[in-house]
């Protein structure tokens, strides 16, 4: 079944994000079954949405909330996430955002540099405290992603090498407000080819052993998100394939007696509810082209500008037309605010209602002024 709006939201002006919550509890339904029975904790990453109602969803679901920001920690706690399901992550922490999670006790720094540990130990002891904290390290294992999106390989500014690993473990010995609890490593987003997920496994299980052999063993590991969705065929891949990302780690990671392993997913728990609605502002044909003008644009949804990333899209007004070729762009000025080249669309026409399909995540939260735009409002059904 394709996507439809409620009559009511006929009126509502565009463009507006549209998110369906019963989608979304479904959605965690899915990911619950497929975690809990093998034992994984599964934390949401803020970044792809922080909407009050996504995130009150989220957190009824059980799942830890994993930030990248002083504003999203605050945020996690705004939502009723309890500090000790709360892990901060992010290459670039500054000393007040570091200070504030600090205080309000979360549960875990993923640290990115041996710089970083000297900071958090020195922030920590002057509040009296200890830092629990993961190493979030660079494993160097390919995710086969978007080269944008790709975060676990050398060249990328994530996570401490492998190569610097050492010295950093080494270091741990003369910072006593900081406590070492956990190894993290996330290797990109969007991943469809679920066996790098086997390599990033052994990567990890090699470096348990090292570490074991240093004599640190780790309660908890975190292993990322990154999982992807279908944005293709929305329909018939509503729910994303959790049992296949966690039967991939259940295989192939070792875990430690009582060890804990978190998950930390964004974009496979909420692209997939969220719709973005637009009209077509205006049709226009030059020499080789038709365009169909919309009134959202690179403003409400980033993903295509910035990648050139796929959205499927219905045209709501006139489902069942005889399709034509359509350029799909929005209103700003820049070349870049294409939606996508030659689309095969129902014939459109000025007034028609679009959705852009799987956009709860990365998508909202990437919105921008620019050009002195309004917000687009947000709706929530079910
Ligand atoms: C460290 C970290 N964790 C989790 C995520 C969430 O990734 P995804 O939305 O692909 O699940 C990201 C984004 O790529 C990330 O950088
Ligand atoms: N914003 C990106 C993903 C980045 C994930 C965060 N590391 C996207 O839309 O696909």
């Amino acid at each position: 079944m394709s996507f439809s709006i409620s009559p009511e939201l006929l009126a509502q002006s565009t463009p507006f994000y549209h998110y369906d919550l019963a989608l979304l509890d479904r959605t965690l339904a899915a990911l619950q079954q497929a975690a809990k029975p093998r034992g994984f904790q599964a934390h949401y990453a803020l970044k792809a949405n922080v909407n009050l109602p996504v995130l009150a969803r989220i957190k009824a679901a059980g799942l830890g909330a994993d930030c990248v920001s002083g504003g999203e920690v605050q945020r996690a706690l705004d939502a009723g996430f309890a500090p000790d399901h709360i892990v901060f992550a992010g290459v670039g922490k500054s000393d007040a955002e570091i200070n504030r999670a600090l205080a309000a006790d979360i549960w875990c720094f993923n640290a990115e540099s041996g710089e970083e540990l000297q900071v958090l130990n020195a922030l920590a002891g002057a509040q009296g405290r200890t830092a629990r904290v993961a190493l979030r390290v660079n494993p160097n294992v390919d995710a086969h992603t978007h080269p944008h999106i790709t975060t676990g390989l050398e060249a990328n500014k994530f996570g401490i090498s492998l190569a610097d690993l050492p010295a950093v473990v080494a270091q741990l010995s003369s910072l006593p407000s900081v406590e070492l609890v956990g190894l993290h490593a996330h290797i990109g987003s969007q991943i469809t080819d679920l066996t790098v997920f086997a390599d990033l496994s052994h990567k990890l299980n090699e470096l348990q052993t090292w570490l074991a052999d240093q004599g640190y063993t780790l309660p908890h590991l975190n292993v990322g998100g990154g999982l992807g969705i279908d944005y293709h065929h929305p329909d018939e891949n509503l729910i994303p394939d959790f049992e296949g990302y966690f039967s991939m780690f259940e295989k192939h990671l070792v875990r430690r007696p009582g060890q804990q392993v978190h998950v930390e997913l964004g974009r496979a728990v909420v692209a997939q509810c969220g719709t973005l609605l637009s009209r077509v502002l205006y049709m226009k044909q030059s020499q080789q082209t038709q365009f169909a003008i919309l009134d959202a644009g690179m403003t409400e949804l980033m993903r295509p500008a910035l990648y050139g990333s796929y959205h499927h899209i219905q045209n709501l007004s006139n489902p069942d037309g005889d399709r034509y070729i359509y350029d799909v762009v929005g209103p700003i000025c820049e070349s870049s605010d294409s939606f996508g080249k030659e689309l095969a669309l129902p014939r459109t026409q000025r007034g028609d209602l679009v959705a852009i399909r799987s956009a709860g995540a990365y998508g909202e939260v990437m919105s921008s002024g620019y050009n002195l735009r309004e917000k687009a409002a947000a709706v929530y059904v079910g």
